[in-house]
């Protein structure tokens, strides 16, 4: 099943540089980790936002939802999900 996500960031202003900058070191090992394994298909940088377009392959959405709350930033995050399904148009 696959699965478009746009994530927006927004750490709160407490939250000191050297913690901002560990945790953006943990989302980055988990982001690669998804990817290898394929079930982060993809990731785009929404361009001049703290946002990202990512699309999900996975086998329910059960597994989506434990993939995005285990997201390090998840408590910083906003997560809008849109399943996808084939566009009768698609040649592939
Ligand atoms: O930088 C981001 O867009 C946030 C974060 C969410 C997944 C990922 O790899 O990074």
């Amino acid at each position: 099943m696959l699965f478009l996500a746009r994530m927006d960031v927004q750490f709160p202003a407490h939250l000191s540089a050297e913690d901002v900058t560990r945790m953006q070191g943990l989302e980055k090992e988990y982001s690669q980790a998804l990817q290898q394994d394929g079930r982060l298909a993809s990731i785009w940088r929404v361009v001049g936002e703290y946002a990202n377009y990512s699309v999900f392959d996975v086998e329910s959405n059960d597994e989506l939802h434990q993939i995005l709350s285990s997201f390090p930033m998840y408590p910083f995050m906003k997560i809008k999900v849109t399943p996808l399904a084939k566009h009768p148009n698609s040649i592939r």
